[in-house]
């Protein structure tokens, strides 16, 4: 008797592997305490044992499956499927065709696939309903399990691609579970991250090979995947998630914050921004250190109070970079992502990309071309690291923003003469199967704009500077602070001084000192009713 497919519950999906197995365990004593502790969906994968072997071992697993009422899926092998009854099978876009994979097995069984691309999806999505049953979406990220992966990890970003195609093209009844060097350390954020941008679609589940086959206590190993799936809240920052209506009272209590708690700010930025950074960050209440040392992040990040600003505009080595993401994520500190020249270059393209797959950032800052380019709303390249100099749609870089901060479930700040802050953190709550069920266009977005004020935009490391005063404040608030009202905080903070500086300069020279020194008296004097920047809540 083949298991109704439309009962599957795909949320925690084992792929066996004997290879791997702790002494003193067997295969099936793991899938045993896999079962007996959580997992939804067993899939039996030998890649080399003889038939007869597999067989056996097949039957066996078969039996055990049943017992806990959990299907059983056969990787690659469909005649060991056929020959035992199988629940389903799963191929790989080089195994079997899925039209004759279909013909062999019949309607009932489920048919899983192993999927990457757009073009893919929209194969099956031809196929229509009786084809594929789900999708495995990968690989996330690098796994020891597949020897030869045929293709790069498409990391959250590139789940997202396959979730939006199912949507685009309508394959609703397709199921999706993600694989590829899933852990306890990134499954939350997978889990919060991969969402299709109509809101529409989760993923239904995520597939784990070597976290319960080679765990000496499969039982306890999986207890813990069970209680990140089943309790959806991620706290990647010890910030509180929500965005209020940010007031004078707001920005008081955030410079009163950040004045008491003189939060250490880890710069990894540009040679053009190191020295002016240091002297915002001091000008804010804060303590500067300019560090790329590899072996001194994780120190750093538990610092009390400790930021990382992050900012790629000349690239320290991407390893040190990804070191200082993991340690300041591990310590549910704020980071604070500056893409400078997103689209300037692939190569910078690339190296973004690739910090952003890494980990979860609590607020990222661009001005608009790399808002928009991040946004994938412009495929114009960015010339150098300037803004582009054209008039700009506000509707369109305001939604370019709440795009970028509901993709990276992050708060997002465009700068230029109006700068957006919109908030896609979503109280750190994560879905299975169904989605947010609202789209980047309803996320909380706010416009902060005191006149064309056109030399902030003219020197250098002004955009990167808004970044270092941005994770001051973040840095700097109490625990369970309000996230949003804090970067909100730091960016009226910043236009206000940028007009002060702009009424005393005589030129760009002057510009930059007056900009200190504005930043360094209204941050002492903290008197924000007598700021003159204006927000507005955007509908
Ligand atoms: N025309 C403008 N009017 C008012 N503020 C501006 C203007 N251009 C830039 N700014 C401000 O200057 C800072 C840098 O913005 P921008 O030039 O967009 O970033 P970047 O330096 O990264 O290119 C931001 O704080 C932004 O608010
Ligand atoms: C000129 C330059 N080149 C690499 S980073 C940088 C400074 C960019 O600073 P900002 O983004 O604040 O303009
Ligand atoms: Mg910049």
């Amino acid at each position: 008797m083949v298991f109704n497919k439309e009962n599957v519950d795909y949320s925690l999906y084992l792929v066996t592997d004997s290879s791997m197995l702790p002494d003193g365990t067997t295969l099936y004593s793991q899938v045993k305490a896999g079962l007996e502790n959580g997992v939804t969906l067993v899939q039996l994968r030998e890649k080399d044992i003889e038939t007869k072997d597999f067989i056996r071992e097949a039957v066996e697993v078969q039996k055990l499956c049943q017992s806990f009422n959990v299907p059983l899926i056969i990787n690659d092998r469909i005649d060991v499927a056929l020959a035992i009854g199988a629940d389903g099978v799963h191929v790989g876009q080089d195994d079997m065709p899925i039209p004759m994979v279909r013909k062999l097995v019949g309607p009932d069984m489920i048919i899983g696939w192993s999927v990457g691309f757009r073009h893919e999806v929209e194969t099956l999505a031809e196929w229509g309903p009786d084809m594929v049953d789900y999708i495995g979406v990968g690989t996330i990220f690098p796994t020891l399990t597949k020897k030869n992966p045929k293709k790069a990890p498409m990391g959250p970003q590139g789940a997202i691609e396959v979730l939006n195609a199912l949507e685009d093209n309508k394959a609703h009844w397709c199921r999706t579970v993600a694989i590829g060097g899933l852990h306890p350390v990134n499954i939350e954020r997978v889990l919060y991250q991969c969402v299709s941008s109509n809101g529409q679609r989760a993923l239904d589940g995520i597939s784990v090979v070597s976290d319960i086959m080679a765990a000496p206590d499969a039982a306890a190993a999986t207890k813990n995947l069970r209680h990140l799936l089943d309790n959806p809240s991620y706290k990647f920052v010890n910030l509180g998630l929500k965005s209020e209506t940010v007031s004078s009272e707001t920005y008081r209590e955030v410079v009163g914050q950040v004045t008491r708690n003189r939060p250490l700010v880890q710069h990894m930025t540009n040679k053009v921004h190191q020295n002016f950074g240091a002297n915002v960050t001091l000008a804010v209440g804060s303590s500067p250190i300019m560090s790329e040392v590899k072996e001194e992040v994780h120190e750093l990040a538990r610092i009390p109070h400790a930021a990382l600003l992050l900012n790629t505009g000349s690239v320290a080595p991407l390893d040190v970079l990804r070191e200082a993401i993991t340690a300041y994520n591990k310590e549910k500190r704020p980071i604070v992502f500056d893409p400078v020249g997103y689209s300037a270059t692939e190569a910078r393209r690339l190296l973004n990309d690739t910090l952003l797959s890494h980990g979860q950032f609590t607020c990222i800052k661009g001005n608009t071309s790399e808002i928009l380019s991040l946004a994938k709303l412009t495929t114009e390249k960015m010339k150098g690291v300037d803004a582009f100099t054209g008039q700009l749609d506000k509707v369109m870089v305001a939604q370019a923003t709440r795009v970028v901060a509901y993709t990276y479930k992050t708060v997002a700040v465009c700068t230029g003469e109006y700068d957006f802050v919109a908030d896609g953190t979503f109280g750190g709550r994560y879905y299975l199967s169904c989605g947010l069920g609202i789209s980047a266009k309803d996320i909380p977005c706010v416009a902060i704009h005191n006149g064309s004020i056109p030399i902030m935009g003219d020197i250098t490391a002004s955009g990167c500077s808004l970044g270092s005063t941005i994770a001051c404040c973040v840095g700097g608030v109490a625990p369970e602070s309000n996230l949003f009202d804090a970067v909100v905080t730091a960016v009226v903070l910043y236009k206000t001084a940028g007009k002060l500086a702009s009424t005393r300069c005589q030129g760009n020279g002057s510009f930059n000192v007056q900009l200190l020194d504005a930043l360094y008296q209204l941050f002492h004097e903290n008197c924000p009713a007598t700021w003159s920047t204006s927000l507005e809540r955007l509908s």
